[in-house]
């Protein structure tokens, strides 16, 4: 078919207008030509009251229209009226879409100073409640524009808080278990710690869902939900408060697991002798060797419980169910210190080795170490040691280089990080938690004395009692003629003959009373092998 041109089809509608208004003409004047015929009046007349009939017509109609409207607009108004509490702009552009929402401006603003939201989007009145809390600050509950999540406000935690007129250490940020736009977010109005909180209770503690190691800025129980497989270092300066966070620790460890294996080496001298009626281990010392031995006995003790675990595996068995071991050191740099002697060096590489070794297997072997120093330079504690520890704490340091020592060299690039060179040091034992990428300001306990001895005690008394009441073995019969005759250490020599072993070869000898005790020697002092009480007790009460 011929396509048209253009000026032929507008000359057709031309046509089709005239047409179409001639009909039209004809059609007015045949309805005048009735009006007039029927009314009998002149063609003037005719037209002048056609014409304001229909005038009056349009004017009835636009009337009743209107009032329609207004009725309408009415009805409508106070759901309106409702959803404009607190706003000042009317309309946004959410999400890409014209809506028409009500936006926070105060929220508004302030994410997009932060930059956590972009300029051309908002936080909705409907979705923000904002209470303040009496003598704490103020709390933000709001919803993140679509497309947006509650890590926008994470990553710029530091530029909110200061676009609130405070700083990172002033907030405490939480997120929701149902919906990710969801943002919580407390901004103190006095820096934290200023007032202190009471000591939890043993409810508090039993009740924890885990470890709590203090509280956070807002007098909440904060801390790691399990010790299991997890070695924790804790660097501060010195008198920021580690020693009492660490009392503060293991007193609701003994609350919140019970009994474990405890092996403590003091190299502060008296920073945990309150624990020592209760540890399998307690060293006060300074000296490396002291260290290297304690490690020894460990990396064995992890050795047996590999052993265990391959034998489970072997013979399809459930996975052997292990005592928990923590082996907690007080001024930890010492130890990994040397003399400048080659034999002083080479036992610091010794050291560094095997603390490696044993914190790396925390995952499997169920030890966990917990290291703390005073000095957390680079080479304090080697790195090596360092990269091993899953939790890391840092109390007050002078810069945000020493800080890393104990968080870890990435800190300050991972989700809103705390620096712990900006904390105030004379508020005690405040320091920053950094567990699985998550950092949180804590206090740690501070307990009365009285406390701690009496959760030590109570410990103690279960301790004597599982003694007690363990079946005849010769395991057991060895405790208790150590125990009578009121010795620490039992020389193999003297310890065989009393269990009935009569070889002479003192090889054959060890050998045999170490199968018969299920426990390998240690060294005593002067290098003499024989038996520490307080392995076989261990080794008793864990059976590993
Ligand atoms: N959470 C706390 N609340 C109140 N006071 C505390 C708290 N933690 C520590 N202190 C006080 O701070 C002082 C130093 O504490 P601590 O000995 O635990 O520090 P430190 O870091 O282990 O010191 P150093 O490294 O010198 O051995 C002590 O007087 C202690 O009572």
């Amino acid at each position: 078919m011929a396509k048209r041109r253009p000026q032929d089809q507008a000359r057709e509608d031309t046509y089709g207008q005239m047409t179409g208004a001639i009909g039209v003409l004809a059609v007015a004047f045949g309805v005048l030509a009735a009006i007039k015929d029927k009314l009998g009046l002149s063609w003037l007349a005719t037209v002048l009251l056609t014409v304001g009939a229909l005038v009056a017509l349009g004017f009835l109609g636009w009337r009743v229209r209107t009032g329609v409207q207004r009725l309408w607009a009415r009805r409508t108004q106070p759901a309106a009226e409702g959803a404009t509490l607190n706003q000042e702009v009317p309309t946004a552009v959410a999400n890409g879409a014209d809506v028409a929402v009500q936006t926070h401006p105060e929220l508004t603003a302030a994410l997009t100073t932060a930059g956590a939201i972009g300029r051309d989007e908002a936080i909705r009145a409907d979705e923000a409640v904002i209470t303040p809390v009496q003598g704490v600050g103020c709390f933000y509950d709001f919803l993140m524009p679509k497309g947006r999540t509650y890590m926008d406000v994470e990553k710029r935690l530091g530029n909110v808080a200061g676009v609130f007129g405070v700083t990172r250490l002033h907030t405490k940020l939480e997120r929701s278990r149902h919906n990710e736009r969801r943002v919580q977010l407390l901004v103190l109005d006095r820096p934290p710690f200023t007032r202190p909180f009471p000591e939890p209770t043993r409810q508090d503690i039993s009740a924890f869902g885990g470890v709590p190691f203090g509280h956070d800025v807002v007098g909440e129980l904060a801390g790691v939900p399990t010790f299991d497989k997890a070695s924790l270092l804790v660097g501060g300066m010195t008198q920021t408060g580690k020693t009492t966070l660490i009392n503060g620790l293991i007193t609701c460890l003994l609350i919140a697991y019970g009994d474990f294996d405890l092996y403590l080496l003091d190299g502060k001298l008296c920073g945990l002798t309150k624990f020592e009626k209760i540890a399998v281990r307690y060293e006060a010392s300074d000296d490396p060797a002291v260290m290297e031995a304690m490690v020894d006995e460990l990396n064995d003790r992890v050795e047996r419980r590999y052993t265990r675990i391959q034998d489970a595996i072997r013979n399809r068995k459930p996975a052997p169910k292990f005592r928990p071991v923590f082996f907690i050191v007080d001024e930890a740099a010492d130890f990994f210190a040397h003399d400048g002697t080659t034999a002083g060096k080479e036992q610091a590489q010794r050291v560094a080795e095997k603390t490696r070794s044993l914190v790396a297997k925390a995952l499997e072997s169920g030890i966990s170490t917990v290291l703390l120093t005073q000095r957390p330079a680079q080479n304090a504690i080697p790195v090596t040691v360092r990269d091993q520890f899953l939790y890391r704490m840092c109390l007050y340091v002078a810069s945000e280089g020493t800080a890393k020592v104990a968080l870890g060299d990435t800190y300050f690039e991972t989700v809103a990080p705390i620096n712990p060179a900006l904390l105030d040091s004379n508020i005690k034992g405040q320091g920053v938690l950094f567990v699985h990428g998550v950092s949180t300001l804590i206090r740690g306990f501070d307990f009365d004395d009285e406390f701690i001895w009496e959760v030590v005690d109570e410990v103690y008394a279960r301790q004597q009692k599982v003694l007690e009441q363990a079946p005849v073995s010769p395991l057991k019969q060895a405790i208790d003629l150590m125990q009578g005759k009121g010795l620490d250490f039992m020389p193999t020599a003297d310890l065989a003959p009393a269990l009935g072993i009569t070889e002479t070869d003192p090889a054959d000898r060890g050998k045999k009373l170490s199968r018969l005790l299920g426990v390998p020697a240690a060294k005593g002092a002067k290098g003499v092998r024989g038996y520490h009480l307080a392995d076989l007790t261990a080794a008793l009460m864990s059976g590993s």
